[in-house]
């Protein structure tokens, strides 16, 4: 059975036999082939469902080996920024390590799922009165201040544990695929996953590296500007982030894998998150959705030549944020108890 990132990978992630394993069982995600992707591209196209993570999302994988490193260091609590998903993976296994927790979200630019998941385990919630960047600046000031560990991707321990995503492909396909697309908030995740695929490579058990395609909202892309966005603005409220935290190392894995950090407009991202759900079966959250919209582009453009092996990551599951599933679906129809009225509703 499948035993946690640090006891799949353990000889590939910085734990010793000293290191307390903190573990949701988290990773070992599917990697689903996507027919209809496929199709529209004319490449050879699969997910890799981080929805399915114990807590929704791929932070589940740097958040194991941060809690467990901190459990280690003797850390009694725990603080991050978050626009959602790092505070409600750092919330659920703060509880497993028995440490309490600090959050600190924007005020009014984070989804409910994940705020109710923050809330449910017990964390400290901070909404501050600001964006995401802001957070990540008060943070890393408290975590200087009180003795408490920062898990945000600035630490190194989330991205050792975020590369594993690239090991699980690899391991899955049997070698890297030729272009591997995500999108790319705080940019911690692009660079972990090109560590992971370099590791792979060095050791030959990946016979080559892919290009990494990165993409951002159109009102939130600082990559693409090539500076700090100050107002991000964009409904994928994850990728909500103007200053990104991991700014070199994400620009080394776009040169260094021939890759690019392009754009993607909300109208995009909303579109590829319905073909998504209405012909792959599979519900993301907005922010997920932009690595399949950037991958539809990209085919459009040519920059993915037909026939291409791609891997596109989503990175969260669609109830952290069902707003948006419901204010594009039609009205439910009430029916009284009758399954003759019910079966002519449905007709
Ligand atoms: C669903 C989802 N998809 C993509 C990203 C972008 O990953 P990075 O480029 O590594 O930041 C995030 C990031 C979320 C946070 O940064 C946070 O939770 O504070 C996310 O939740």
């Amino acid at each position: 059975a499948w035993r946690g990132l640090i006891e799949e990978y353990r000889d590939r992630l910085p734990v010793s036999d000293r290191t307390p394993v903190i573990t949701l069982r988290e990773g070992g995600t599917p990697l689903l082939p996507a027919p209809r992707i496929s199709q529209l591209t004319g490449c050879e196209v699969h997910l890799k469902v981080e929805g399915a993570n114990p807590t929704g999302s791929f932070k589940d994988r740097g958040m194991t080996v941060a809690i467990s490193k901190a459990a280690e260091e003797g850390a009694k609590a725990v603080i991050c920024a978050s626009t959602g998903n790092t505070s409600a993976s750092a919330a659920a296994y703060a509880v497993r390590a028995g440490m309490t927790c600090a959050v600190l979200v924007p005020q009014g630019k984070i989804a409910m799922g994940k705020l109710a998941q923050a809330l449910v385990h017990g964390a400290r919630l901070l909404q501050v009165d600001g964006n995401f960047d802001d957070c990540l600046e008060l943070a890393r000031k408290l975590a200087v201040d009180y003795p408490v560990a920062l898990v945000n991707s600035v630490n190194p321990y989330r991205l050792q544990g975020q590369k594993t995503a690239a090991f699980e492909i690899v391991d899955a396909l049997g070698d890297a695929p030729d272009v591997h697309c995500l999108p790319v908030g705080n940019a911690g995740n692009i660079s972990a996953y090109w560590m992971g695929y370099k590791e792979y490579a060095a050791d030959g058990v990946a016979s080559r590296t892919p290009r990494m395609l990165g993409f951002q909202a159109s009102g939130a892309a600082p990559f693409v500007r090539g500076e700090p966005v100050p107002k991000p603005s964009t409904i994928a409220t994850a990728i909500r982030i103007g200053n990104p935290a991991s700014w070199d190392l994400a620009i080394a894995a776009r040169d260094e894998s021939g890759g690019a950090i392009d754009a993607v407009t909300d109208r995009q991202i909303l579109a590829a998150y319905r073909l998504l759900a209405r012909e792959e079966g599979v519900f993301v959250e907005p922010a997920s959705a932009a690595s399949v919209a950037g991958v539809l582009q990209a085919a459009e453009q040519g920059v993915v030549p037909r026939g291409s092996r791609v891997v596109c990551t989503v990175t969260g599951n669609g109830l952290k944020d069902p707003d948006w599933a419901i204010s594009g679906a039609p009205a439910p129809t009430t029916v009284k108890v009758d399954a003759h009225a019910a079966a002519s509703a449905l007709g």
